[in-house]
């Protein structure tokens, strides 16, 4: 039997499950009708351009932000704010100076929860904190106050403590946002792997697919109040974006990077993160 006949046979649990859900704020309809269901293990990327919902459903996910329309469900119950199994690595903001929070402790506040300060980690905790601190490259400044590094080495701190709860749904907005290349190989490694031993269900926001282009699974594509669900070469072909923008785009696939060409929104959707253009600042919009 294949890998792929034995899913079929034994399906991974579903992990996230959403039915019918919209999302509107006053006459404005970020997405509607979304019927999506992860299963543990499985990694989807969530793309579209600025304003177009993707935080917004994250937050819906956490509880945050209350649904138009439709339900979801977490470990099939409805979802509610702070649950200790959905980790999440939130859109980057760097941390007030005045913060004392030390490294290794940002990411012992995930491992062991509103239990810190009660008592002391026990020793396999603490082994797991020092490997996590080590595995996303903050064994260097493990002992500075989070408030004194640099934006990249913040984002890593809040890797390392999303990942210290051993969620069994990771959702991540952007957190490759500010990481030079070799880390963001090394967290794009470090999700993959703690979905693949533990089994999480990921759901990535991201404005450039090609740094996970090897470990997604799925894509949820939303624009202008429509989406799109499905594999990566489903859904990143230029009749499904030209249909979901409503004007043509180009999907050119050059040196193992997909390069989405077209309209100004589609190629901002696809800028680097780290020089978001605007549209209405720049009318060409960054070709990519
Ligand atoms: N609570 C709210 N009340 C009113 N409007 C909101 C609220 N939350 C979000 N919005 C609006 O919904 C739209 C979508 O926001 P969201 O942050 O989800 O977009 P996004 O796809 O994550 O964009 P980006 O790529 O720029 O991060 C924005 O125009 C935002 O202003």
């Amino acid at each position: 039997m294949t890998s792929r006949e034995s899913e079929a046979v034994h399906p991974t649990p579903v992990v996230l499950r959403m039915r019918g859900a919209g999302m509107r704020f006053g006459d404005r309809q970020l997405w509607s009708g979304l019927d999506l269901e992860v299963r543990a293990g499985e990694f989807v990327a969530i793309l579209g351009p600025n304003g177009a919902g993707k935080t917004t459903l994250l937050k819906a996910i956490l509880g945050q932000q209350e649904l138009s329309e439709g339900s979801i469900e977490f470990l099939d119950q409805p979802v509610r704010r702070g649950h200790r199994k959905i980790g999440y690595i939130p859109q980057q903001r760097l941390m007030d100076a005045g913060t004392p929070l030390r490294t290794r402790d940002m990411i012992s506040l995930g491992a062991l929860g509103h239990r810190f300060g009660l008592r002391r980690a026990s020793r396999a905790e603490r082994r797991r904190i020092d490997d996590l601190v080590d595995e996303v490259g903050a064994s260097a400044f493990a002992t500075a106050p989070v408030a004194s590094l640099s934006g990249g080495e913040q984002q890593r701190a809040r890797v390392g403590q999303a990942l210290a709860a051993q969620p069994a749904l990771l959702l991540c907005d952007e957190p490759l946002i500010s990481l030079d290349l070799k880390h963001q190989r090394g967290v794009t490694e470090l999700i993959d792997q703690q979905r693949r031993s533990l089994g999480a269900a990921v759901v990535f926001v991201t404005h450039d697919v090609n740094p996970i282009l090897d470990v997604v699974d799925r894509v949820l594509y939303i624009a202008g109040g429509r989406f799109t669900i499905g594999t990566p070469d489903e859904v990143l072909q230029a009749p499904v974006l030209s249909e979901l923008y409503g004007t043509p785009v180009d999907v050119v696939r050059t040196l193992g990077r997909i390069v989405i060409v077209g309209s100004t929104q589609a190629a901002e959707a696809h800028g680097d993160g780290q020089h978001h253009t605007h549209p209405e600042h720049d009318p060409e919009g960054p070709v990519r």
